[in-house]
């Protein structure tokens, strides 16, 4: 009997939706399933790759620019090749697209790969319930994305009340065409509707969902294409007007300076992640750090034994000043003979889970 090929599952949607929470709960609660990663980051500093825990079987990241255009076919394929070797006996590849790429894109350098070990096993788009509106105004193309996916994660209804889960599920509902839509909080959708999915005949183009026909019109990923803190200079598409800033610093932060420069965010900075070195006195652990919107948290935790004490950011926006932003992080750092007293947390603790 052919041995059944290794399914890649892609899991996309926009900045701050819930990917990196939903592969973690993925990773957590799928036991004995063995899972291959790819993590794309939008930024130069791999930050999701360092928020994905330490369970994953075999994980490559690419960081600094969007799969969908910062690799071509070959590329990803070598990054598949090393996932797939049989000596991994992995399960399944879920490959996390960045919060910008294009799933067509990213489906499509999938369907092209060579590999025989592999095939594509479907698109979950993971929705943030509660910036839904927001982000479909600014970007009415996400509607084109929800079409295409096999499942959407219907996230963040904790955020919402009841008027407004039903309204968005009914919305989303309607805008993906019938695919099933599951409500969830913090990515926690049972496994088995990832990775069970009905086995597909190996070899051949019919097991693959979709084709190169049903897939809109895309440029072909180049590496040229890759870029760096900097929007893409070709044809126009989700990520091309949006800019990365990365920032990082073994100074430490001054919690106050860093609360007034959170509070007054400009507005087109939709998305800011990482981890901010405070060294705070009786606050100095890592206090990983999340915008989406207008949304603000902290996770407080342990650095780990060899990891730098140091802020590394990554804040993602559109029309905004990359150079007043920096300039704007550097203002809140402190010396490093200057730590700040545990009073001064405050601000950050009240946004700390
Ligand atoms: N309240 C709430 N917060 C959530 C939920 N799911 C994720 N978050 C938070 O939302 C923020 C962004 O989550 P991520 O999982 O990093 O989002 P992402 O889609 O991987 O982000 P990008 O890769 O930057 O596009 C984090 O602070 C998460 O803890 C949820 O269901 N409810």
């Amino acid at each position: 009997m052919a041995k059944r090929r290794i399914p890649v599952v892609v899991v996309a949607g926009f900045l701050g939706s819930g990917k990196t929470t939903l592969l973690n709960h993925l990773l957590a609660t799928s036991s004995g399933a063995r899972i291959g990663v790819v993590v794309n980051d939008f930024g130069s500093i791999n930050i999701d790759a360092m928020l994905v825990a330490g369970q994953v079987d075999s994980m490559v990241s690419l960081g600094n620019g969007c799969l969908c255009c910062a690799v071509d076919s070959a590329d990803l394929d070598v990054l598949l090749d090393r996932l797939a070797e049989p000596a991994r006996r992995i399960d399944v590849i879920v490959v996390e697209a960045s919060g910008l790429a294009e799933p067509a894109g990213v489906i499509r350098l999938i369907l092209a790969s060579d590999n025989r070990r592999i095939s594509y096993g479907g698109l979950v788009e993971v929705v943030d319930g509660a910036e839904f509106d927001r982000a479909r105004a600014a970007h009415p193309e996400l509607d084109r994305d929800l079409r295409q996916a096999d499942l959407v994660v219907l996230n963040k209804n904790d955020r919402l009340d009841e008027a407004e889960r039903r309204r968005v599920l009914e919305l989303v509902g309607r805008l993906s065409g019938g695919v099933p839509v599951v409500p969830t909080s913090h990515g926690r959708v049972d496994p088995a509707l990832l990775f069970d999915r009905e086995p597909r005949p190996a070899g051949g183009a019919d097991d693959r969902q979709l084709s190169f026909d049903t897939l809109p019109e895309y440029h072909d990923g180049s590496a040229d294409h890759a870029h760096h803190d900097g929007p893409c200079d070709h044809e126009p598409h989700l990520h091309s007007s949006y800019l990365s800033v990365a920032f990082s610093s073994d100074r430490p932060m001054d919690p106050g300076r860093f609360m007034d420069f959170l509070d007054g965010r400009p507005t087109g900075l939709y998305r800011a992640k990482g981890f901010v070195h405070f060294d705070a006195k009786g606050y100095r652990q890592k206090f990983t750090l999340h915008t989406v919107g207008s949304y603000l948290s902290f996770q407080r935790s342990r650095w780990s034994p060899d990891e730098p004490r140091e802020t590394r950011l990554v804040l993602i926006g559109t029309g905004v000043d990359t150079g007043e932003l920096r300039r704007a992080l550097t203002n809140c750092l402190r010396g490093t003979e200057d730590p700040s007293e545990g009073r001064e947390m405050f601000r950050v603790l009240r946004h700390t889970r």
